[in-house]
This record gives C-alpha cells, sequence and structure tokens, in this order.
C-alpha cells in the first residue's frame, strides 16, 4: 500500500454536480451486509430493480461476481478479506463518482472495514443496509450448500462457522429475514431510499 509516488491529481470539465444534475438524483452506495445465505443477493436485486423503474441509475456488485474477475486473487483470510472490502470501497466511490446509486452485495464481515468505506464516503453517500439472519437460518436454507461443506470441514474459515462476523453497530437500515419476507424488506429499502 501507498507505493504509488509523483501522482497528480486531473480535473475533468464534467463533475459530479453535473453528472448527478443529468441524472436528476444524487449518486450513493446502498451498502448490504450480513452472513452467507443471510438474503443480501436476493434482496438487492429486488431493490435494484424497484430502483431502476423509477429512473435511478444503478448498479449492483456482488461478492461472488466480483471474485470472479477484478477480485479473483483474493481468498477468505483475514487480509484478503480485508483487500477485497478496501477494494470494493475505492470501486464503490467512484461509482458514486459517476452519479449512480450502487449496491454492493458484500459479506464485509468486519466492523473497521465498513467503517473505512463510511469514512471515504461520507455519511450522506454511504447507507448502511444490515441483512440480519440468524446462523440457524442460513445454515437451513444453505443455497450453495457451502454451511453443509463448512461443517464436514471442507471450507476452513467460514464466515458464522469458524470465522467471525462482526453486527454493524448503528446501521441506516436493519432488514430482519428470520422475519420478514422478501417483500416486506424490498419494501423498507426503498422506502427510505426514496422517502
Ligand atoms: N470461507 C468462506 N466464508 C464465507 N463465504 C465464502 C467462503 N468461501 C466461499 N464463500 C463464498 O463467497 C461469498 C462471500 O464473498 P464476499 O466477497 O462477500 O466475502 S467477504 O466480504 O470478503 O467476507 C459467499 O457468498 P454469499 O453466500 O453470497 O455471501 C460464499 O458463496
Ligand atoms: N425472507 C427472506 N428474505 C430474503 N431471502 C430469503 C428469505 N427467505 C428465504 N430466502 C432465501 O434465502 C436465500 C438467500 O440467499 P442469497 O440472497 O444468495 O444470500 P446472500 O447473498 O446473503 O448469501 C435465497 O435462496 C432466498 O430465496
Amino acid at each position: 500500500m501507498g507505493k504509488s509516488e509523483n501522482i497528480v491529481w486531473h480535473e475533468s470539465k464534467v463533475t459530479k454536480a453535473d453528472r448527478e444534475k443529468l441524472n436528476g438524483h444524487k449518486g450513493a452506495v446502498l451498502w448490504f451486509t450480513g452472513l452467507s445465505g443471510s438474503g443480501k443477493s436476493t434482496i438487492s436485486v429486488e431493490v435494484e430493480k424497484e430502483l431502476h423503474a423509477r429512473g435511478i441509475h444503478t448498479y449492483r456488485l456482488d461478492g461472488d461476481n466480483v471474485r470472479h474477475g477484478l477480485n479473483k486473487n483474493l481468498g477468505f483470510s483475514p487480509d484478503d478479506r480485508k483487500e477485497n472490502i478496501r477494494r470494493i470501497g475505492e470501486v464503490s466511490k467512484l461509482m458514486v463518482d459517476a452519479g449512480l446509486v450502487t449496491l454492493t452485495a458484500f459479506i464485509s464481515p468486519y466492523r473497521e472495514d465498513r467503517d473505512n468505506i463510511r469514512e471515504l464516503l461520507g455519511d450522506r453517500e454511504f447507507i448502511e443496509v444490515f441483512v440480519k439472519a440468524s446462523v440457524e437460518t442460513c445454515e437451513s436454507r444453505d443455497p450453495k450448500g457451502l454451511y453443509k461443506k463448512a461443517r464436514a470441514g471442507e471450507i476452513k474459515g467460514f464466515t458464522g462457522i469458524d470465522a467471525p462476523y462482526e453486527e454493524p453497530v448503528n446501521p441506516e437500515i436493519t432488514v430482519d429475514t428470520d422475519k420478514q419476507t422478501l417483500e416486506e424488506s424490498v419494501q423498507q429499502i426503498v422506502e427510505y431510499f426514496i422517502g
């Protein structure tokens, strides 16, 4: 880190404010965080659809997808997860600068890493969405069969089993998918965002 030297920021003639004016809305990040199987992908897909239908320019970044490309050199050690989230924070900032409402769906298990992104973007542009669900619920859903593998010892350091998940302390939005339906969670997030 910090290896770039002799670099100078170059301003554009089209500003972030110009792009936001053209779009008719501001950029922001809806940062979904939660255990594997809590519902981050499912809910963020539906929220994006609803926002798009309202004329909002969106883009969604998803853990599984980003790890196929940009972050394919990263695994699941604490350091790799930290670097994964740092890069996504930086990509999100670029997307917000481009005027987009960006939805990210990453476990992002460490509070400090999420707080760093809040600092990078500022409170107005960083909306933390805690997708809450017990490990028991996630394990019973097990959409990819990963909990089963983790219990069998075939995956080491699986979040919620033998790797930590630090719950947000003061998220802007909490959806509890143990108790709420998908539709209720989507509606709650869209209403918060649209106002
Ligand atoms: N060890 C371990 N722990 C947790 N998850 C694992 C692991 N190995 C693979 N997977 C799969 O990778 C997805 C999580 O990737 P993320 O980039 O969101 O993780 S992190 O934020 O860097 O912790 C996660 O996807 P989701 O289920 O969508 O959360 C899993 O499918
Ligand atoms: N109330 C609910 N809210 C969201 N997802 C739910 C709910 N009940 C069951 N599910 C299911 O749980 C699974 C969540 O998986 P996914 O969205 O991939 O989670 P994550 O992205 O957090 O790993 C999906 O198969 C979804 O259909």
